[in-house]
């Protein structure tokens, strides 16, 4: 039987990662409660909520930094559960500004490059002629021009505007090939203008791709997620898109301390 081309729709319905009952104590006090939730293939899917709501914790259990107290992770088809944390990023969970981390005196190209051989499999492989690796080099200009980083290729690391880093690491995140990309408030400490860039960014390039992200500003989360699940106290208060969950009564609530937030 000849297979079929998976439409638009039937892939954004296919879910990828899904917690059940997802839940961690630290010593009697638990951050994560209970947590079911799912994400679908080729979505953005926003975790919102206030300070100390679980956000990071709830990453961490994703990532397998923390072990959970109980419940489990299922992605792509699998219990991963009880999984290590690199066989996690083998199955394609990449955690960006995290674990993608750039290399400050190196450039633009050379961090990406460095990326997608790892990607490949050959970073250790250092006797190979460097012409060889060179090759890499008109992939790593591809993804630099992606993320508006051609002008810089040569350009340190360290050397780049903070908007432009972050381009970089979503850069080489992208050079890994995620199945997951897991965003962590990709926004913090920006410039209005750099969080305009690297919204048009993550917009641009995502596309497609399927991303979890914690975001604290809820402008980014309003153009970006389509789907958003608001955590409280370890909990989740709400679901659904922007128009949804903004006018929720709990996540006023949760936000203000207060349903009637006018
Ligand atoms: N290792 C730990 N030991 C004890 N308590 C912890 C630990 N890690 C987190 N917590 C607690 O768990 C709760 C949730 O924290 P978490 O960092 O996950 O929240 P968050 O939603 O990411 O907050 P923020 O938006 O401020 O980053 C907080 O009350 C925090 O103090």
């Amino acid at each position: 039987m000849e297979s079929q081309p998976v439409s638009d729709a039937a892939k954004a319905s296919r879910c990828i990662l899904e917690t059940r009952g997802l839940t961690k104590d630290f010593k009697g006090f638990t951050a994560v409660k209970d947590i079911n939730l799912k994400v679908n293939e080729g979505t953005i899917h926003a975790l919102i909520g206030p300070n100390g709501a679980g956000k990071t914790t709830f990453f961490n259990l994703l990532t397998k930094f923390l072990t959970p107290s109980a419940g489990t992770i299922h992605f792509d088809g699998h219990d991963i559960t009880h999984r290590r944390p690199a066989d996690i990023a083998q199955r394609g969970v990449i955690r960006s500004f995290q674990i993608s981390a750039v290399f400050p005196h190196l450039s633009a190209r050379e961090n990406v490059r460095i990326a997608l051989q790892r990607q490949l499999g050959v970073s250790y492989q250092f006797w190979r002629p460097i012409k060889m690796l060179d090759q890499l080099n008109d992939k790593a200009d591809a993804l630099l021009q992606e993320v508006g980083l051609k002008e810089f290729a040569e350009t340190k690391a360290v050397e780049l505007a903070y908007g432009r880093k972050r381009a970089l690491e979503i850069a080489t995140t992208i050079a890994l090939e995620p199945k997951l990309m897991l965003l962590d408030e990709p926004t913090q400490g920006m410039s209005a203008e750099d969080v305009g860039t690297v919204t048009d960014l993550i917009g641009r390039v995502v596309k497609g791709r399927t991303i979890v992200m914690v975001e604290h500003n809820l402008n980014v989360v309003s153009s970006l997620a389509d789907r958003i699940t608001v955590l409280n106290r370890g909990e989740i208060v709400a679901e659904g898109d922007y128009e949804a969950v903004s006018t929720n009564p709990q996540v006023m609530e949760a936000y203000m301390g207060t349903a009637h937030a006018d």
